[in-house]
């Protein structure tokens, strides 16, 4: 029988392209603030991840959460990354616990690490000759109050690990963009995450087995300065694009 799996953040753009490409593999119960616009597999939750008792009830014999709702933007002010990253993240963790959930994959962010960008290193870094990589073993060093909030949703994952025994991944997700990568930026270009590849990771996540995990989700770039060997050795992840290979 297919896992059931809670997708929250359903309706924005890393939902679409899970859902492009895993939409008959499993259960789907979907959940986000904005109901969808388009006809979606599964069933529909209209809910704010922050609302407790909304989240408990969606995850009512759910084997697996990929965690995606939040602020994405990397400019977005302390009260809403507070409130729908690190509060919301709680929430999500702390039902999954008391539902028995088995395992929930974090959308975390490069922006989780942009500090490691310094002056020195870029644009170098972001070119396929240059050797730096940031492997997921290094400190949290954000460059901005959201990815404060992504480094805070990591941390939170590995709490609910190691207290309650839940497996976490939390992917360092890149710079996601349909059909192409980002024209004319190379920073976007170093660490694009293909739509296929993107949903052929958050899958790996789904069926892999681990305890806690931090990986990066980017497509197979020759600029990267991210490694893709946790991902590829724990969670049998096989990057299919590659920016170099578009012109
Ligand atoms: N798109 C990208 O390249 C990257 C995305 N991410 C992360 O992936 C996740 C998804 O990002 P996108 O799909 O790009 O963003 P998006 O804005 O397209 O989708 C986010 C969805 O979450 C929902 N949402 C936001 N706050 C909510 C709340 N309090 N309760 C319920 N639903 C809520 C929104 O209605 C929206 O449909 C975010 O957590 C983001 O930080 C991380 C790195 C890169
Ligand atoms: O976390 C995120 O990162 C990507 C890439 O960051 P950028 O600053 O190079 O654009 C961003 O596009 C996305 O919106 C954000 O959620």
């Amino acid at each position: 029988m297919a896992q059931s799996v809670l997708l929250t953040g359903a309706a924005g753009r890393v939902g679409q392209a899970i859902l492009a490409d895993l939409a008959d593999e499993y259960e789907w119960r979907l959940l986000d603030r904005d109901p969808p616009t388009e006809e979606l597999p599964g069933e529909f939750v209209v809910a704010d991840i922050t609302d407790s008792e909304a989240v408990r009830e969606a995850m009512d014999g759910i084997d697996a959460v990929i965690h995606l709702a939040g602020d994405p933007r990397p400019e977005a002010p302390w009260d809403s990354v507070l409130t729908n990253n690190i509060d919301g993240a709680q929430t999500v963790y702390e039902a999954a616990v008391d539902a028995g959930v088995e395992k929930v994959a974090f959308a975390s962010s490069n922006h989780a690490v942009g500090a490691y960008e310094t002056p020195e290193r870029v644009p170098d870094l972001y070119r396929p000759h240059d050797q730096y990589r940031l492997d997921g073993s290094e400190l949290p060093r954000p460059g901005n109050l959201y990815g404060v909030s992504k480094a805070a949703g990591e941390t939170l994952g590995r709490y609910y690990h190691d207290e309650h025994d839940l497996s976490v991944v939390c992917v360092r997700i890149g710079n996601l963009t349909k059909g192409h990568p980002p024209i004319d930026y190379e920073r976007g270009q170093a660490m694009w995450l293909s739509y296929r590849d993107c949903a052929h990771l958050f899958d790996r996540c789904i069926r892999a087995d681990y305890g806690y995990e931090i990986v990066y989700g980017i497509s197979d770039n020759d600029r990267k300065y991210y490694s893709l060997e946790r991902a590829r050795a724990v969670l049998g992840y096989e990057p299919r694009d590659n920016s170099a290979h578009h012109d």
